[in-house]
């Protein structure tokens, strides 16, 4: 493939989100997606799992105003199945509290905030940063990790940063979006949101 449209034309044909959520994240548009995105962070998917299980049994749903006033240890225990568990429980406290002295509210915070914002708490990088803005806020973003990473490099493309294999991913889809708009119906986030999930699913069959 010579350009980010080709691949993901080749992608499209394995069938990788059958059976998965339209924008492939689970609960997609909602703060427990925010909170994922910090879980999953030198963890598998699978243990993030059931870190947000634990605490959905517990109390019901995530929500923004539970975690800002919420007691680091019992987060930390509810969440241990994702690892490093102190320290990603006094990250999210610090994250939702800060969220609600910025913004007010989550709804408010899925409109105003921006790439800058997430960049600049702590513990949260390119690859959090743009999984909040594209599966929690609905922003026409596309996420890089390292599974996109190694499909690319197995394919002969070394990127000399984060940022400069997001715009390779973004101009192919841009170029071409007069040919994917109506499949995507006119909607780049559903476009990002499914092309990561596919490069996620493809990787993790190995
Ligand atoms: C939502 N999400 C984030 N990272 C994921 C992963 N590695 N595997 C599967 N899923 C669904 C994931």
């Amino acid at each position: 493939f010579s350009n980010s449209y080709e691949l993901l034309i080749e992608l499209r044909k394995k069938e990788l989100l059958k059976n998965k959520p339209k924008r492939w994240w689970p609960n997609f548009g909602t703060f427990e997606v925010v909170v994922g995105a910090i879980l999953t962070q030198n963890t598998k998917w699978e243990n993030v799992e059931k870190a947000l299980t634990q605490w959905k049994m517990q109390n019901g749903e995530w929500r923004l105003e539970d975690i800002a006033c919420c007691e680091p240890s019992y987060l930390a225990e509810l969440i241990k199945p994702a690892g490093f568990y102190n320290q990603k429980s006094k990250r999210l406290i610090t994250l939702s509290r800060n969220i609600l002295r910025d913004f007010g509210d989550f709804e408010s915070f899925k409109e105003n905030v921006d790439r800058e914002w997430l960049l600049s708490q702590k513990g949260i990088g390119f690859e959090t940063a743009d999984s909040i803005l594209c599966y929690a806020c609905g922003r026409e973003t596309m996420v890089m990790d390292a599974y996109t990473k190694r499909l690319m490099k197995k394919h002969g493309y070394e990127f000399e940063s984060y940022d400069e294999m997001k715009e390779w991913f973004e101009r192919g889809v841009e170029e071409n979006w007069d040919k994917l708009a109506n499949f995507y119906k006119n909607d780049l986030n559903l476009c990002y949101s499914r092309y990561h999930g596919k490069i996620v699913e493809f990787m993790k069959r190995g």
